[in-house]
């Protein structure tokens, strides 16, 4: 079985961070591990504190894992402060695994921070560089690559400005646009759109980190870039569709519609080992 490791924040509400990363990939057939980053009290409404785990204790978390598994791909997600990206970095560095995927998570979907605004330039010193692929929902994008968004020109135009800064390849993801679902995958050579129609649901707590996950899921299976995202997108676009009105916020992507629809097959898992 592939093993992929989530190195995020814990949403104790269970809709997104390493929750929602841990139900993608077994969604997925993949063996989930996580090392917790921050612990963040939310809920589908609001975030009411975050708490950091010590450069250490991240450190050795990663240790743990990496002395002893495999890994087959990492998902990154909130790194809240200049201190956890570093920590991150340096045994990311250490370890250098495969199919890195970065979700340069800055805010919930409710609009609450979850990254300090003055850790944007260690994002792009020390973890940008170390992506496979990095997806930055148009918030995200804006400020990583200095400029406004507002069409799909302009997502095209900051996903080659973020790719100049050292990642293999950087998905600009259209969930905050209007109109159809794009997102814009640039790989150095080429772009690719991935499209589908918008759902109209407030229920979109987790969509990224869901996304993210699938395609760090996808790539320990072998896939290409390009099919580690389009099968994403299928995925995170039926978690969507049959997305849970739980709490009074944005409600959570379902992966359990997944999971039954596709079942655990042995093609689906890749092996059975
Ligand atoms: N209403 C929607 N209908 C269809 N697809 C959507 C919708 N909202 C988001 N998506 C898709 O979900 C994926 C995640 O994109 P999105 O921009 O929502 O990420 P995000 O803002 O980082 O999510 P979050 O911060 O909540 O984890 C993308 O593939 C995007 O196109
Ligand atoms: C812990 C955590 N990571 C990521 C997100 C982005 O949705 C969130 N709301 N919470």
């Amino acid at each position: 079985m592939k093993k992929v490791l989530s190195i995020a924040g814990s949403d104790c509400s269970g809709g997104a961070g390493v929750q929602a990363d841990l139900k993608t990939f077994s969604a997925h057939g993949v063996f989930g591990m996580s090392v917790i980053v921050s612990v963040v009290a939310e809920n589908t409404s609001r975030v009411i504190d975050i708490q950091d785990v010590t450069s250490d204790m991240i450190g050795k978390q990663i240790d743990a894992v990496f002395e002893d598994i495999e890994v087959d791909a990492v998902k990154i997600g909130m790194l809240s402060t200049p201190e956890c990206m570093k920590a991150v970095a340096e045994k990311l560095l250490k370890y250098s695994p495969q199919n890195v995927v970065v979700d340069p998570v800055m805010y919930a979907k409710n609009g609450c921070p979850l990254m300090e605004p003055s850790a944007v330039d260690t994002l792009i010193e020390t973890i940008i560089p170390l992506a496979d692929v990095l997806t930055p929902n148009i918030p995200e994008a804006e400020k990583i690559a200095d400029m406004q968004i507002s069409t799909i020109a302009n997502m095209e135009v900051a996903a080659k400005k973020i790719y100049a800064m050292g990642c293999k390849a950087v998905i600009v993801k259209g969930g905050h646009h209007i109109g159809n679902a794009i997102d814009i995958l640039f790989d150095g050579d080429r772009v690719y759109h991935f499209e589908t129609t918008r759902i109209d649901t407030k229920n979109t707590h987790g969509t990224g980190c869901t996304f993210s996950s699938a395609i760090a899921s996808n790539l320990a299976k072998a896939m290409s870039i390009q099919d580690a995202v389009a099968q994403a997108k299928a995925y995170v676009t039926m978690a969507i569709e049959h997305s849970l009105a739980i709490g009074n916020g944005c409600g959570p992507t379902n992966h359990f519609y997944n999971l039954y629809k596709y079942g655990l097959s042995e093609e689906r898992t890749g092996n059975t080992k």
